[in-house]
């Protein structure tokens, strides 16, 4: 479903991701690390956001960044929501719909994370965890089978980072989910930890994902 073969990013002079080798097949994968490990521009180029300096990565079978059909799959939520400002929320998912989904899944969405009063707002005009729970209903829209979740429950009050976790807990399709709220993390299924971009932990070991967050290098 996902691989990641030789893969290295470099912004300028900094090298980012240092070749990162791994595989998800299936299930819920907590990316964890510290502050500047990589965690965000590695979920990025899996969800075809950013291309790689060297290697390779491929979701279902097929380069991302050059493959619409294969993004038509993916569903991201970052911290910085991907929303245009001037459009309304409903226009907004209406763009993201596209052709393939119809009001009831967008009125479902909204109605799930309780933002069906600002459906006509202007999405400039939200406070950070509406444009959050509105980020959220867009990663859904089209019913990904990945999911890419990357610190989207810093800012959302108890009730949504609730239903948040839920479907983090539920998720039938491949889950990516970055976090530093450890305790969010437990209930992944599988664990990847990069520090200061390589991958220093891949397996299913809560536990063993902990210690090799805080190893010193
Ligand atoms: N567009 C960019 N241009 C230059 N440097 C970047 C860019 N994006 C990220 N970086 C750098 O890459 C490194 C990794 O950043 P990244 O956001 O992937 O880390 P992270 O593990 O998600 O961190 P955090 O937990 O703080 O969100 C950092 O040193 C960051 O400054």
């Amino acid at each position: 479903m996902i691989e990641v073969r030789n893969l290295s990013k470099r912004f300028g002079r900094k090298l980012v991701l240092k070749n990162l080798n791994f595989e998800v097949d299936a299930g819920r994968v907590a990316v964890l690390g510290q502050n500047g490990a990589g965690k965000s521009t590695l979920v990025k180029m899996v969800a075809g956001i950013l291309r790689p300096t060297e290697g390779e990565v491929k979701v279902f079978g097929k380069d991302p960044s050059a493959s619409p059909d294969v993004r038509e799959r993916i569903g991201i939520a970052t911290h910085n929501p991907m929303l245009y400002g001037e459009l309304t929320v409903r226009e907004n998912l209406e763009f993201y719909a596209g052709i393939y989904n119809s009001k009831p899944k967008l009125e479902e969405l909204a109605r799930k994370f309780d933002f069906l009063e600002y459906l006509d707002t202007k999405v400039s005009e939200l406070s950070r965890g509406y444009l959050q729970r509105v980020s959220m209903a867009k990663a859904l829209i089209n019913d990904p089978d990945l999911l890419i979740l990357d610190e989207v429950t810093s800012g959302l009050d108890a009730t949504v980072r609730k239903k948040v976790l839920e479907i983090v807990g539920t998720f039938q399709g491949t889950l990516l989910f970055t976090t530093h709220n450890l305790n969010e993390a437990k209930v992944c299924e599988a664990f990847i930890v990069l520090r200061d971009g390589q991958l220093v932990y891949n397996g299913g070991s809560f536990e063993r994902a902990l210690e090799a967050i805080n190893e010193v290098a």
